[in-house]
This record gives C-alpha cells, sequence and structure tokens, in this order.
C-alpha cells in the first residue's frame, strides 16, 4: 500500500471553477503529500469523470502526487488511478475493495468509532472523517463533529483519519492534536487568491 499524502485535494467542478488550475498550483508545492479525489458532480456523466480523471492522473505522476476518484470506482480503474473513496451512498467499503483489489487506497466516509471500526475490517484503508466544520460546499450533511469527533474515531482505528469539512490552515493545530493523519479540502484551495500560497499553509500547518 503506497504511504498516504497528508494534504487532500478534492476537485471543485462547480461552475467557475477551475480545478486543474489549481491543481498544477498546488502540485509543485505539495509534490507526493498531495492527494487529489477526482470528485465530481453526481450529474455529470461517466465520460466527463473519466477526462477529468485522466489528465489528474497525468498531472500527478511527475510529482509523486496521488491520484483517487471519488465513488466511481469504475472510473479509477480506468484511469490507473491509486485507488477512490466511497460513503455511505457508494458501494460498500468490502465490495469497493473487491473492486480495487488488495493494493489499492481506499477511502470510507465515518463520523463516528463504530462504523470505523467496521469500515476499516472491511477493508478501508484510510477513513475520511467529518464534516469536522460548517460547510457550503456540500448539503445535506449531519452537524459538524468537530475536534472531539475526530479524536474519537483517530482512537479508535489505526488507518489514517483525513479530517473533512470546513477545513482551513486554522483550524488544521487542532485537527491534528486530536489525531488527524492529513485533511481534505476544497473550498480552502479553490477558493483562494493564491492557491499555490493557500497550499503552501496548509502544509506548513500539518507538517510542523
Ligand atoms: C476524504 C473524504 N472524506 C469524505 C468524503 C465524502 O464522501 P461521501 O460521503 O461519499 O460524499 P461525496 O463526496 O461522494 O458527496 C470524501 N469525498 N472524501
Ligand atoms: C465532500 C464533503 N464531505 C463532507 S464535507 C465535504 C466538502 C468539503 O468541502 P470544504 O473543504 O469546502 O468544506
Ligand atoms: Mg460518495
Amino acid at each position: 500500500m503506497p504511504s498516504l499524502g497528508r494534504l487532500h485535494l478534492i476537485t471543485d467542478t462547480r461552475p467557475g471553477r477551475h480545478p486543474l488550475a489549481v491543481l498544477r498550483a498546488a502540485l509543485p508545492v505539495a509534490g507526493p503529500e498531495l492527494v487529489v479525489q477526482v470528485r465530481v458532480a453526481d450529474d455529470a456523466t461517466d465520460r466527463e469523470a473519466y477526462e477529468l480523471a485522466r489528465r489528474v492522473v497525468a498531472l500527478c505522476a511527475p510529482y509523486g502526487a496521488t491520484c483517487l476518484v471519488n465513488d466511481r470506482l469504475h472510473v479509477a480503474l480506468a484511469v490507473g488511478a491509486a485507488g477512490g473513496h466511497v460513503g455511505a451512498d457508494d458501494l460498500p467499503v468490502r465490495a469497493a475493495r473487491r473492486v480495487l483489489g488488495s493494493t489499492a487506497v481506499l477511502g470510507a466516509t465515518t463520523r463516528e468509532a463504530e462504523s470505523a471500526a467496521a469500515a476499516v475490517a472491511a477493508g478501508a484503508s484510510y477513513l475520511g472523517v467529518g464534516p469536522c466544520h460548517a460547510t457550503s460546499t456540500k448539503t445535506g450533511l449531519p452537524a459538524p463533529i468537530g475536534p472531539a469527533g475526530v479524536r474519537a474515531v483517530a482512537e479508535a482505528v489505526a488507518v489514517p483519519v483525513i479530517a473533512i469539512g470546513g477545513v482551513t490552515a486554522a483550524s488544521v493545530p487542532a485537527l491534528r492534536a486530536a489525531g488527524a493523519y492529513g485533511v481534505a479540502v476544497v473550498g480552502a484551495l479553490s477558493g483562494a487568491a493564491d492557491p499555490a500560497r493557500a497550499t503552501a499553509t496548509l502544509l506548513g500547518a500539518l507538517t510542523c
């Protein structure tokens, strides 16, 4: 299993956003610490997901960064991504592991200790835990769990915990202190005036 980067950049494909420009800015700064999760809107076609993922894989390779694909594991396999991420509406973790194979990176979403342990037992190699804080990027989420919720999960499992939801550089120290191995962000990089600088700031908070 490849070692996991600490900064997970989730592609922002909302109108007016520029996921590949953000990625091009982040890659030289973060290199192998960057995990790029290709996430497209639910109504995007598989072809659109494939074309974006194919480009992300090619951009990541020279920097040693990792590409994962959210939800659509057939796209992950088709583009040669390192793995995928699944949540409650996606393939169950055990089925996802069967699809991706034993050596792939497989992330699973969880927000409490019991389901976290079950996801790891089923084959998850890391956990996406949140929402930690309020976010405007995804609707319909339960209340934020905060650093205390992250701690409860991190204490229950031995795999890396990636905190997600409203994460900024300012919130990273408390999440790290709670046991998060890394963070996943959309807005903190996609909405930054200077994504390269924002990447450096987030990385600095993650690795100090
Ligand atoms: C790192 C990480 N954590 C959580 C999620 C959320 O996954 P999911 O609950 O399946 O929701 P969607 O992202 O599919 O809308 C994630 N993508 N990444
Ligand atoms: C996909 C997802 N799942 C939980 S929060 C979230 C979005 C996180 O986006 P942001 O970093 O902009 O809050
Ligand atoms: Mg999902």
